[in-house]
């Protein structure tokens, strides 16, 4: 294979091209929210179910049930968990939690942990609440003591630091609430618990992130923060969309106090608690210098229905004030009143705002949908770009969509099949967001099955170099794909955390694992550029597949080979090099995936390549090579 690469671009390389995707599936509560307790505030539960109790459990003999309280904490969280210590008791009596699937226990972390408490009846009681970390065999990590009043019959909060004596490898730990015999016989209502580690940028509510100390697994926020994305697509999704209309992502119900945020049942089978909520998501964007992707509610729930065009105006307003929330002016929008009540001024810097998620399952009703939320957001801010999620063109939509989102999730071989996908697209002015991709399953004829059936579990070296083809097309076409992210992007690997595979960082309670496909897109994140350098078009039916871009200083050439065999390709560049270039090269045994054994079975490797305007170049079966050539 001959590439002779031309000097003169041919277009720009949109600074958000390489961004990721992200909504609460697999792993926001309980993976980037650093929040550390499952079922914190009892929210959307039903109180004296067993499952209301759910990550809760008692500790030596203490009476615990999730009751609705007669006075509750807020009116969004109606649920206490009432504790009775039986009379006679001894020793510690309380309750523990068991975490999402695990805590970890660093020894270097000061944990806050608080609750909410109140005595139904008054009592002569005064003495401590015990807080601990601890093994599940009972082993102390870290205790504070709370003190606590009998005569406390309203609601108070609490607050206790834990520092832990040491790290235990096992995550296996409970935060425990205790008391001793001194309290026997009292019964006392608890609410709004909540325990967090420290925070990527120490942001209160934040995200969970390692400690700076190289010793500790780098987490969820560095995995992430590692890829540099320009982007983050959210709240979704389906986690937009709802089950029903009435379960749908509502933006307001996720800003405020976590005391006055009632979560929601989700649309992945869990619930969500909504401390990741809006103003997370935007202090999220700012600190990772990424551009929000907005998406708001428009109509359409996964049950099938669309409401009809008659009763939109409460969710059009409700769109309007979420952007507001974003980017409104204090002083002439509640909503954005809302914002600097909570602590923020200044507008936040959005510019994309999708309407709805997948409306290619509702094309009829989106005609009217997408007619009147992007009519009206467009008058009410024709500053944002709006980007449609019905099928290109199909239906026509009014007004013309400038921006569409497209989905798809195939096998290796169509990613490889398919890397001119964008090529014939019309230049005519309408720009494409390649929102989710990724290889999901080696069978064609069953693409979301089981593993038994084809089904990726963790990404593999075939599948990501597969996509690492149909990226190349990304960068050819980047003229009118302006971003692209794989998703679903995080993955909790534990049992039953999990509702969808693959994904692209998988993680649990102490660890982050990169995929083969993390570091697919992290080589073409990183080494985007600034422009693209047309060349010899690959064929779009072989087996190589290359994109050349430059920025001020260095050429970036993405070779990728989707074979099972070598493939020498002679590169013919348009000025002179320096000598001294690098190559990182990703490759592997076709099946080979990173997994929480094995993490680190499939890395990059860096080494020195000597080239010159024309020189060879040999590229290992499935790979994807980055060759960084400084431009003397
Ligand atoms: N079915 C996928 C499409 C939807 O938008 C996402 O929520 C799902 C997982 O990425």
């Amino acid at each position: 294979t001959t590439v002779v690469v031309n000097g003169t671009a041919s277009h720009a390389i949109p600074s958000t091209l390489y961004g990721q995707m992200f909504e609460d599936i697999n792993g926001g509560d309980g993976g980037l929210y650093a929040e550390l307790l499952q079922n914190r505030a009892f929210q959307q539960v039903t109180p004296g179910d067993a499952t209301a109790l759910y990550a809760w459990a008692a500790v030596n003999g203490g009476n615990i049930t999730v009751i609705a309280d007669s006075d509750p904490v807020s009116s969004a969280l109606p649920n206490s968990l009432q504790l009775t210590i039986p009379s006679g008791a001894s020793g510690s009596v309380g309750f523990g939690n068991e975490g999402y699937y695990g805590i970890n226990v660093n020894s270097s972390w000061t944990y806050n942990a608080s609750f909410y408490y109140r005595f139904p009846e008054a009592s002569d009681f005064s003495g401590d609440a015990t807080v601990a970390l601890q093994s599940a065999s009972g082993e102390v990590y870290a205790s504070a003591q709370i003190p606590i009043s009998g005569s406390q019959t309203t609601w108070t909060q609490v607050y206790a630091q834990l520092t832990p004596s040491t790290s235990p490898s096992s995550t296996a730990n409970n935060f425990t609430v205790t008391f001793n015999s001194s309290a026997a016989g009292n019964t006392i209502n608890f609410a709004m618990f909540s325990l967090f580690p420290p925070t990527f940028k120490n942001r209160a509510n934040g995200m969970r992130i390692d400690v700076a100390e190289a010793r500790y697994i780098a987490l969820l926020t560095l995995q992430i923060l590692l890829m540099r994305p320009s982007f983050f697509r959210l709240p979704g999704g389906n986690n937009l969309e709802g089950q029903s209309a009435a379960t749908r992502w509502i933006w307001n119900n996720t800003v405020g106090a976590l005391v006055d945020r009632p979560g929601r049942v989700g649309d992945w089978g869990y619930i969500n608690t909504d401390g990741l909520g809006l103003l997370e998501y935007l202090y999220w964007c700012e600190d990772m210098e990424m551009e929000p992707f907005m998406a708001v509610w428009a109509g359409y729930s996964l049950d099938g229905t669309s409401l009809p065009e008659d009763e939109l105006a409460p969710y059009i307003q409700a769109a309007i004030d979420q952007i507001n929330f974003v980017i409104g002016d204090p002083s002439d929008s509640s909503a954005a009143a809302l914002r600097a009540s909570l602590g923020r001024e200044e507008p936040f810097s959005l510019t994309y705002v999708e309407v709805g998620n997948e409306d290619f399952f509702a094309s009829e009703s989106y005609i009217y949908r997408w007619r009147d939320f992007a009519g009206n957001l467009t008058a009410a801010f024709p500053q944002l770009k709006f980007i449609a999620t019905a099928y290109p063109f199909n239906p026509i939509l009014d007004p013309t969509p400038q921006q569409y989102d497209n989905h798809v999730y195939q096998t290796p071989d169509w990613f490889a099949e398919n890397s001119f996908y964008y090529d014939d697209f019309e230049r005519n002015g309408t720009y494409y967001f390649q929102g989710e991709y990724a290889v999901t399953s080696t069978n064609a004829s069953d693409l979301y099955g089981t593993t038994a059936d084809g089904r990726l579990m963790y990404p593999t070296i075939q599948g990501s170099i597969g996509e690492a083809a149909y990226m190349t097309g990304f960068e050819r076409n980047a003229d009118i794909v302006f971003a692209a992210s794989y998703a679903p992007l995080l993955m909790n690997v534990a049992d039953g955390a999990y509702q969808w595979t693959p994904n692209l960082v998988e993680f649990d309670a102490a660890n982050a694992y990169k995929s083969t496909s993390f570091y697919v897109q992290q080589l073409f994140s990183l080494n985007r550029g600034t422009e693209y350098l047309p060349s010899t078009l690959p064929d779009p039916s072989g087996t190589v597949f290359w994109s050349v871009t430059s920025d001020s200083s260095t050429l970036a050439i993405k070779l990728v080979n989707y074979a099972n065999t070598t493939e020498d390709v002679t590169f013919q560049l348009p000025f002179a090099v320096s000598s001294s270039a690098t190559v990182t090269v990703l490759t592997g045994d076709p099946t080979a995936s990173n997994t929480p054994t094995n993490p680190n079975l499939v890395t990059p490797t860096t080494t020195a390549v000597t080239i010159a305007q024309a020189f060879n170049y040999t590229a290992p079966a499935y790979s994807l090579s980055v060759l960084n050539i400084e431009l003397s």
